[in-house]
């Protein structure tokens, strides 16, 4: 089976004026399988964007290769939806206008069937009665929810997140990480998520890969043992916390703790 990504022997470095090349990542390797749902962690610098850029066909490795569905990422944008850390929602469309954008920047008219499945996104994440409203009149946690809806508009098949919900507090985080195992139970897609929270790696990820200080490899993987479909009651599962304990005792074993940016 065709791996839906495939990172083989990927380095990079980025070029710096007047000092030597930054070598953000080396000889990252792994596969996702098509609709698993893959977690990474690492501490701050260790070249997460760097892959998940990678993934989406913004950036080409300097060594080695990246494959998206056995062909070259950039060929494969239209399968893929990117989700950021900051919402950026542009100020001048209302909330329905800035789900439907990545679907009128693909140059599709937008009927009947588009609106609906706005809307039933925007109803599954509690929003349908802000459909009309401008992004600034939304809080934090709603406007990352827009952003999630118009990652998902499109229905990719892959879908990356680059720590999507760290501008979010505790339980707005938890809730939304739920809402998506959700909407990935409805249409299973393949997600690879970059976060600096282990319990939220453990609590979503089929995988949890952990990076090592830059020059970020791969240094461990973790599968946890939790039950499908996993909600809030998985957090109270003893192996919930033994798992969380697994993977910080690796960070802690490689020395990333000592790095900023990675918290339980
Ligand atoms: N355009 C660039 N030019 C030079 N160096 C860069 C560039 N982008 C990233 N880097 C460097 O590459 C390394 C990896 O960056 P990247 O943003 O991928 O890390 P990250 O793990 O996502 O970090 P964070 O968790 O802090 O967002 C860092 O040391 C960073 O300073």
């Amino acid at each position: 089976m065709t791996p839906a990504i495939r990172f083989a022997g990927v380095g990079h470095a980025y070029a710096v004026r007047n000092a030597a090349p930054v070598q953000a990542l080396a000889e990252v390797a792994f596969d996702v399988a098509p609709h698993e749902f893959v977690a990474v962690v690492g501490p701050s610098g260790c070249g997460k964007s760097t892959l998940l850029r990678m993934v989406a066909g913004l950036l080409s490795p300097s060594r080695g290769s990246v494959e998206v569905r056995g062909a070259a990422p950039a060929t494969q944008q239209a399968a893929m939806a990117l989700a950021f850390q900051k919402p950026t929602l542009p100020p001048w469309f209302d909330v329905l206008g800035n789900v439907l954008f990545p679907l009128k920047h693909r140059g599709l008219r937008i009927g009947q069937a588009e609106r609906e499945r706005a809307m039933s996104l925007l109803a599954m994440m509690g929003l349908a009665d802000f459909a009309k409203r401008r992004p600034d009149e939304l809080s934090g946690g709603m406007q990352q929810r827009v952003a999630l809806c118009r990652a998902l508009v499109t229905e990719p098949e892959i879908l990356l997140l680059d720590e999507p919900f760290s501008a979010l507090d505790a339980l707005t985080r938890d809730e939304l990480g739920f809402e998506l195992l959700r909407l990935g139970a409805a249409r299973p897609r393949t997600v690879i998520l970059i976060t600096h929270s282990v319990a939220e790696a453990v609590m979503l990820a089929d995988r949890v890969l952990v990076r090592s200080p830059r020059p970020g490899r791969i240094a461990a993987e973790f599968i946890p043992d939790l039950p499908r479909p996993r909600g809030p009651e998985v957090t109270r599962l003893p192996a919930f916390q033994e798992a969380i304990n697994d993977v910080r005792d690796t960070i802690n074993r490689l020395g990333a703790h000592r790095l900023p940016g990675l918290a339980a």
